[in-house]
């Protein structure tokens, strides 16, 4: 069976990921099941993740590693996802890579200038003053090994979901997994 395709969103909060993912999920004819990092994470009961030790730490840790086996899993089962995640360290990447670098993955950078993010995240009010700031500095990878980078600002959602469709029919436009996986391997 064919395996399903990944479109795998990294940007920081309020750059516009849910947004694109609905975008992409009304524009595809076939159909893409979404997933977030943050439904993952609020699987985990809310006493473990507020409290700062390592056991309580490995708890909410596996609910995100949990989402990588579930995405490998529906591809396998040959189900397309989009996800919408943030690695905001190094911590995660390599994990999930370990799982899906073979997998048929775009790897999509969801750009924002600082100005605008801000903007966002005062007009929405239901995220942290701050948070975007935070998640600049640290967002990995910085470098350009990514399929795919979209800014939500220059473009329009729609014009940005239209140039990630674009690469969905090529498998020769499938490669950050893979280098980055080598990357960190050889
Ligand atoms: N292209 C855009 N232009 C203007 N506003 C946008 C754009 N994309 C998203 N927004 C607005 O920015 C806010 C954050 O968008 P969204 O929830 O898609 O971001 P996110 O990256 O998924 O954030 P988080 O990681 O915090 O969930 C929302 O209020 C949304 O309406």
């Amino acid at each position: 069976m064919e395996k399903g395709k990944i479109i795998y969103l990294n940007g920081v909060s309020s750059a516009g990921k849910t947004t694109l993912a609905k975008a992409l999920q009304a524009r595809l004819s076939e159909p893409y099941y979404w997933m977030s990092v943050d439904t993952f994470m609020y699987m985990t009961p809310q006493k473990f993740i507020n409290n700062d030790s390592d056991e309580n730490e490995e708890i909410w840790i596996q609910a995100i590693i949990n989402m990588y086996h579930t995405i490998k899993m529906y591809s396998d089962m040959g189900f397309n996802t989009i996800v919408d995640d943030v690695f905001d360290d190094d911590y995660f990447l390599p994990k999930m890579l370990e799982i899906l670098h073979n997998y048929p993955a775009i790897f999509v950078q969801v750009t924002c200038p600082l100005e605008e993010l801000q903007r966002r995240e005062k007009e929405r009010g239901d995220r942290e003053i701050g948070l975007a700031e935070r998640q600049l500095p640290d967002l990995y990878p910085q470098d350009k090994t990514y399929d795919i980078t979209v800014d939500t600002h220059i473009n329009t959602t729609e014009e940005c979901a239209n140039k990630i469709i674009a690469l969905l029919d090529n498998p020769d436009n499938f490669q950050a997994f893979r280098k980055l996986w080598k990357q960190q391997n050889h």
